[in-house]
């Protein structure tokens, strides 16, 4: 089998965003010249984010655009355990629906993880010439402060725990998958710990993170505590 790549979108109100993404999409993956997918995994959103996806799939195609609502709003993490269910790619990449995650990026990926047979290639804001545009004072200081306690106590072979952009071997991402216990946005930084257990190589592409154009983080208070309660629980046990 050649390569195939499957975008795993998990969206929750991204009405405004989706058909700008989608577009990028197209336009770098066809230019890539790699077969690809792009399975949406909705959560209900109330802002009629199925609907626009439903019309993405009727211009682009069945094949291309895989939609994979659910019920109701269940979490970042099972939402992309879910959507990994009906990749039919060997290759995975994750990336936000919101447009922070630039699709210029994933040819990059692409070509690392060839140039070196890599299992997991990350994108990284915290690496000579990645970085974030566009957040508060504050939200960059959760962030750092967020990395920087998780390297401490982790000590991944990442710089970027806390990111969600990356490119995964399928048969390693499940493998990751199985041992991890996270449900929300912790756990992009669970399956790296896991991927550093079973020794996964990992390789880094710098990013720039852009603070999303439309509609609002669906980062809140609920995600600090469970961030914190997994971080020691990962801390304690591996
Ligand atoms: N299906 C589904 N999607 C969700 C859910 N919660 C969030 N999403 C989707 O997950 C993506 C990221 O959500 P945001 O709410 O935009 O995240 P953020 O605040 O920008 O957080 C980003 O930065 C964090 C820290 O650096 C990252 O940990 C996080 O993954 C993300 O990249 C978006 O596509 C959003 O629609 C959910 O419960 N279900």
């Amino acid at each position: 089998m050649g390569e195939k790549y499957c975008i795993l979108l998990p969206t929750y109100n991204e009405k405004d965003n989706l058909p700008i993404l989608i577009w990028l999409i197209m336009k770098y993956m066809n230019q890539s010249g790699y077969e690809f997918e792009v399975v949406i995994i909705d959560d209900n959103s109330p802002d009629g984010t199925l609907e626009v996806a439903k019309e993405l799939q009727n211009i682009y195609g069945e094949k291309k655009i895989i939609l994979k609502p659910r019920s109701g709003k269940l979490g970042l993490g099972t939402a992309y355990i879910y959507g990994l269910k009906y990749a039919t790619g060997n290759f995975v990449i994750l990336m936000d629906a919101d447009l922070s995650h630039h699709p210029k990026f994933i040819p990059d990926f692409i070509q690392l993880q060839k140039e070196r047979d890599l299992d997991i290639v990350s994108g990284t804001r915290y690496k000579d010439g990645g970085g974030v545009c566009g957040w508060d004072f504050k939200r960059k200081l959760i962030s750092r402060g967020a990395n920087f306690l998780s390297q401490l106590l982790l000590r991944p072979n990442a710089s970027d725990l806390t990111g969600s952009f990356r490119l995964y071997k399928k048969s390693v991402l499940e493998k990751c998958i199985a041992s991890c216990v996270s449900k929300g946005y912790v756990f992009q930084m669970e399956v790296l710990v896991r991927a550093r257990q079973y020794g996964f190589s990992i390789g880094e592409v710098p990013i720039t993170f852009v603070d999303r154009l439309y509609g609002t983080s669906k980062l809140g208070g609920a995600e600090f505590i469970q961030f914190a309660k997994n971080l020691f629980y990962l801390f304690a046990t591996t």
